[in-house]
């Protein structure tokens, strides 16, 4: 129980606390908690210069044992009403703050470990080809994407132009198919060594925690760009994160066994003793209207598995690294995370409630993608919304 006079279905109770970058009118961008509808600044209530540089990094870089320490103490903080006088001054509603990019994103990797999300792609980008290429369920695939191009939820999303083909021939203009991809990130806190790959057991030994992710795609740009190299321009234009970083340590009543697999994995990809899918339930909204509830706990690959993976051939971590599941698709029509997908490549359109129809995003749309998990007791954590608003080309 806290002190807090929090509101009934808050998804952020005690048992989450999400870390964010915020700033209030004037004040220099700080690390806070979400508490109810509140941010607690750390800043000003631990004194710490670590959380005062405007971005999480540095608390992140610590390890894991000080993430648990310091969550532990804001437990206390919170929960016992001896501390109310003295942390209840560093509370800030949170309609009074701006939300800020939360970490220095060092790499940015995307995978691609949704079954059903590969499938429909395979089958939309290379008809007449098995839908999963021979190495899919062997490895979870990824690509390297543009760590410079990630930015908090809210920044306008600009119309890329670029080069597509217009009856069998290359022109040049604003993209005429651009999407979304539902996903979830990880986020990189215990750096390693160069040469020393880490093993899944060690996940929640590295991975600080769990934020929503937008991968804002130019599918037109991407079929005429991506062979044999993989995406490109197509997605580099801008990657949307959520302001809320979720901490592993929250999750523990949102684990789950992985789907089953029907093809034997090399023994560093063994999740036997590492389970780490996690239950979350996405939520896609265009305009305001739910179009899609993408499934994460079905997906094929788990993040610790893809964080052995991603280290394998002695590719080392460093803090800020962020990784992304891959579009997060279920089996129904109504779980895929995307409007390639959704609109069956554009075949199919979407009615929306006030009789609009959409294939892909028009100028002046709003995609928000949120979640929410299992928490103890019955309760459900809120992972906050992933927004962005589609602007013309410039
Ligand atoms: O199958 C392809 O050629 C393309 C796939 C994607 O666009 C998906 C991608 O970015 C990875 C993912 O989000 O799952
Ligand atoms: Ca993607
Ligand atoms: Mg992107």
């Amino acid at each position: 129980m806290t002190w807090l006079d929090l509101p009934p279905d808050t998804g952020f109770g005690v048992a989450n606390l999400p870390y964010g970058v915020f700033s209030t009118d004037g004040t220099a961008p700080r690390t806070g908690v979400a508490i109810g509808d509140f941010v607690l600044d750390l800043a000003g209530a631990t004194g710490e210069a670590v959380h005062a540089t405007g971005s999480l990094n540095a608390f992140l870089a610590r390890g894991s044992a000080e993430w648990a320490r310091l969550r532990r103490r804001l437990t206390e903080w919170l929960t016992d009403p001896a501390h109310r006088s003295a942390v209840e001054p560093h509370l800030v509603p949170r309609p009074a703050v701006t939300m800020h990019l939360p970490i220095e994103v060092a790499d940015y990797v995307d995978f691609y470990s949704s079954q059903h999300h590969a499938e429909n792609l395979g089958r939309m980008f290379r008809p007449g080809s098995p839908p999963l290429t021979p190495n899919w369920k062997h490895l979870p695939i990824g690509y390297h994407g543009r760590a410079g191009t990630v930015q908090v939820s809210g920044t306008p999303v600009v119309r890329p132009s670029g080069q597509r083909l217009a009856d069998g021939v290359p022109v040049f203009g604003p993209s005429a198919r651009l999407d979304i991809e539902a996903e979830v990130g990880f986020v990189v806190g215990t750096p390693s060594s160069l040469g020393v790959p880490v093993p899944v057991s060690d996940f929640a030994e590295h991975v600080f925690g769990v934020c929503l992710v937008n991968d804002w795609s130019a599918r037109d740009l991407q079929a005429w760009e991506y062979v044999p190299l993989g995406p490109f321009l197509g997605k580099s234009f801008l990657t949307s994160v959520s302001p809320w970083v979720v901490p592993l340590a929250a999750l523990d009543a949102a684990r789950i066994d992985p789907p089953d697999r029907d093809t034997d994995l090399l023994p560093y990809l063994d999740d036997t003793k590492a389970r780490w899918s996690l239950d979350l339930t996405l939520e896609v909204r265009l305009n305001g209207s739910l179009v899609s509830s993408p499934p994460f706990g079905l997906l094929y690959w788990t993040a610790a598995q893809q964080l052995a993976h991603l280290t394998i051939n002695g590719a080392n971590l460093r803090t800020g690294d962020l990784y992304a599941s891959g579009t997060v698709s279920g089996p129904e029509r109504d779980q895929r995370g995307s409007l390639i997908e959704l609109s069956w490549g554009g075949a199919e359109p979407l009615t929306l409630p006030d009789g609009a129809t959409r294939t892909f995003l028009e100028d002046g749309d709003v995609v928000s993608i949120t979640a929410t998990a299992p928490g103890p007791d019955g309760s459900r954590l809120s992972f906050g919304e992933v927004l962005g608003r589609v602007e013309p080309a410039r």
